[in-house]
């Protein structure tokens, strides 16, 4: 069984990848973007018409990334910002200037039954409060459409640690989890709030015996 982690043990190496051994987060982010290109592009998603979901933080930073590659490979994506982007930090306006600079299609409001398939890259690890009343609604009307959703490293409102929902969470065919598998993927509503757990390395540097705590 593939090693699974806490929110701060991922925190804690995404800290010590950056920090002491000098790998940026950018480069964390496109390594991110990269392999969830590669799962998309592995022949099981119908990739007709994509719809990214990006938040304001680092999950939405990877969403971003990977609206550009997948524009880049020709493949017709939405780019819709969840929350005011004025308000996103400085990841994902680094992002979104390249993806711009591309010709990514925004989006500013969907139609869930449209797209063939839809990344949730709204909320990751960072998530720790229930999720704003709207966006609860919106969560629990998009669970009711027929779609094909597809997480970025845990579905938005699942609890990374307990897999419990804050309020209301999106139910994803399947999650990328980058790095390890984050333990609320595999708890609560959190194990049928995933789909499938594909895991893909980003690169990050793991420090010698790290004392994992999930066994
Ligand atoms: N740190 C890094 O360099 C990397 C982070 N990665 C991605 O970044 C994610 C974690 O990113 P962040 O820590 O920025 O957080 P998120 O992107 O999960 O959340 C965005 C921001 O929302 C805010 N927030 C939290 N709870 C909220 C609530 N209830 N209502 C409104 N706002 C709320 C927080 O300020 C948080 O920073 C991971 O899941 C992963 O997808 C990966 O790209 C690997 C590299
Ligand atoms: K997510």
């Amino acid at each position: 069984m593939t090693q699974l982690v806490t929110r701060d043990e991922m925190q804690a190496i995404e800290a010590y990848t950056i920090h002491e051994a000098g790998l940026s987060a950018d480069v964390l982010t496109e390594r991110a973007a990269m392999a969830a290109m590669n799962v998309l592009a592995a022949g099981r998603f119908d990739l007709s018409k994509v719809l990214v979901l990006a938040g304001l933080g680092n999950n939405g930073a990877d969403g971003v990334a990977l609206a550009r590659l997948l524009h880049q490979a020709k493949i017709p994506v939405t780019l819709q910002f969840v929350g005011n982007v004025n308000r996103a930090n400085q990841a994902v306006k680094d992002q979104l200037k390249a993806a711009t600079a591309c010709g990514v299609e925004r989006a500013e409001k969907s139609d869930f039954k449209e797209p063939s398939l839809i990344i949730d890259a709204i909320f990751g690890t960072g998530l720790h409060d229930d999720l704003p009343e709207g966006l609860q609604k919106m969560l629990k009307a998009a669970n009711h459409i027929d779609n094909t959703v597809v997480a970025l490293d845990i579905p938005t409102g699942i609890n990374a640690d307990t897999g419990d929902m804050y309020g209301a969470a999106l139910k994803a065919k399947a999650t990328i989890a980058f790095g390890y598998p984050k333990a609320g993927v595999n708890r609560s509503n959190g194990k049928k709030m995933s789909g499938r757990v594909i895991t893909q390395d980003i690169g990050l540097i793991t420090p010698e015996n790290f004392d994992f705590s999930i066994k």
